[in-house]
């Protein structure tokens, strides 16, 4: 049985970066940007309005103060999207909308509710500084500047900025593909009503979510009977049609639990089988040409667990990202969880921020079997091994769950 951490040392290790590819920006969201995003254009490529109001020359209104009011004629509107020719004089003022192109000659916006207006008389009762409310020519970005650099990960607002920068496709490294291969007798569909000795076959579910999550691909092999040949065509038929292979179940030492002898005939590089942590001891990591092998527990909780604390820093750094694991924060204890010495213990807990520290709630059984008790968490309680029971007031690592 290894630790929590060599573990992830030896799957990290073993996760190469995967090829990169040219994509939609609609489909690059949460993925790795391979390359350096360049500006083609100044942005905005004219100087414009930021607010609803009138251009005006700045030194029209030089010696303007409510005793000594400017007036100037409003000569005409301009919208956003329209060009207005010609330029504005001394003593000229157009009405002119947020984000309309400022007219030559105007160096200055002066907002609505600033000014007074009679007729065509546009009436100052201040000075107006240069440059009041315009946003410069490639203030935001000129040509030729490095927008988006190499290794970001992409959010809506990397998508936004691409759209604004005329980029419809970019290069992402890709997500991998993964296989879900599920074992048990005892599983039934989900609409079927369970009987005697049946469940629902909810692993597959949590799975698939779990790749959404992440922005994978998976490929669902099915529900495989306890039959050790069958499940090795599917193993193998996996590692060649996928990046990552996952199975649900038999990874115990039960007397259907084929996992092991199944990639020992396939000639896989068996890393280890069993990690330090509860839920999620039966752990089988295994590397067959470059492919990666995740056995995980049957048990529901166990395999969310797993998948989470072993899978996903594999799929980060196969997709480029930099953070591998998630972040620990520190917790108090608002109530008392019980455990026993020997493995670290991944507590699931309800924890909540309260006067700018966070508390974890007890939120039930932690019987690996029971998934409502994830469902009402939204982290979890790192107990290490040589501790058993810990106690209210007790300060212990947490983190949270899927984020
Ligand atoms: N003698 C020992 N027995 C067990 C040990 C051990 O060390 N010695 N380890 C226990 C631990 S820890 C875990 S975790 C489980 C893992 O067992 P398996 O991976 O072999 O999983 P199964 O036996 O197939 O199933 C366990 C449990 O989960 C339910 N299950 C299975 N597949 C699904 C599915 N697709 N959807 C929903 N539920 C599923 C299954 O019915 C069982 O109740 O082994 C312990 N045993
Ligand atoms: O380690 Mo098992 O994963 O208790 O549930």
């Amino acid at each position: 049985m290894i630790k929590i951490s060599e573990a992830i040392n030896i799957i990290t290790k073993e996760a190469k970066l995967l090829e990169v590819e040219k994509v939609h920006i609609l489909s690059s969201l949460n993925k790795i940007l391979a390359e350096d995003i360049y500006s083609k254009d100044n942005l905005p490529s004219f100087d414009k309005s930021a607010m609803d109001g009138y251009a005006i020359k700045s030194e029209d209104t030089k010696n303007c103060e409510s005793k000594n009011p400017v007036e100037l004629r409003i000569k005409g509107i301009i919208k956003a999207g329209d060009y207005y020719e010609e330029e504005i004089k001394c003593g000229e003022a157009i009405k002119i909308m947020t984000g309309a192109a400022v007219p030559r000659g105007a160096n200055a916006v002066i907002e609505i509710e600033k000014v007074n207006t009679v007729k065509d008389k546009l009436i100052l009762n201040s000075v107006v500084k240069k440059e009041n409310n315009i946003i410069k020519m490639g203030e935001e970005i000129e040509i030729g500047d490095l927008a988006i650099q190499k290794g970001k990960m992409i959010r809506p607002a990397e998508i936004g900025l691409l759209a604004s920068l005329g980029y419809k496709y970019i290069h992402v490294y890709k997500s991998p593909v993964i296989s879900l291969i599920i074992t048990g007798d005892e599983l039934i569909e989900i609409d079927e009503e369970p009987f005697m000795g049946k469940i629902r076959n909810s692993n597959e579910y949590s799975l698939r979510a779990l790749i959404d999550n992440l922005n994978g691909k998976y490929i669902s092999l099915g529900v495989v009977s306890d039959d050790k040949n069958i499940l090795k065509e599917k193993i193998k038929y996996a590692f060649e049609n996928s990046d990552i292979v996952i199975t649900s179940g038999g990874a115990s030492v039960g007397d259907y639990d084929f996992i092991e002898d199944v990639l020992k005939e396939l000639g896989a590089d068996i890393k280890f089988t069993t990690i330090s942590i509860k839920p999620g001891k039966p752990v089988t990591f295994a590397v067959y040409n470059e492919k990666l092998f995740f056995g995980l527990p049957g048990n529901p909780m166990s395999i969310i667990t797993a998948f989470e604390e072993f899978v996903v820093p594999a799929v980060n750094k196969m997709m480029g990202k930099n953070n591998l694991v998630k972040e620990e924060i520190t917790v108090v204890l608002a109530d008392d969880f019980k455990g026993k010495k020997g493995r670290t213990k991944y507590v699931y807990a309800d924890i909540i921020k309260e006067n700018g520290r966070y508390y974890a709630y007890n939120v039930g059984s932690q019987c690996s079997n029971h998934l409502i008790t994830l469902s009402r968490a939204n982290g979890i309680v790192i107990i290490p091994a040589d501790i058993g029971s810990v106690n209210k007031g007790e300060i212990l690592n947490g983190k949270f769950i899927f984020k």
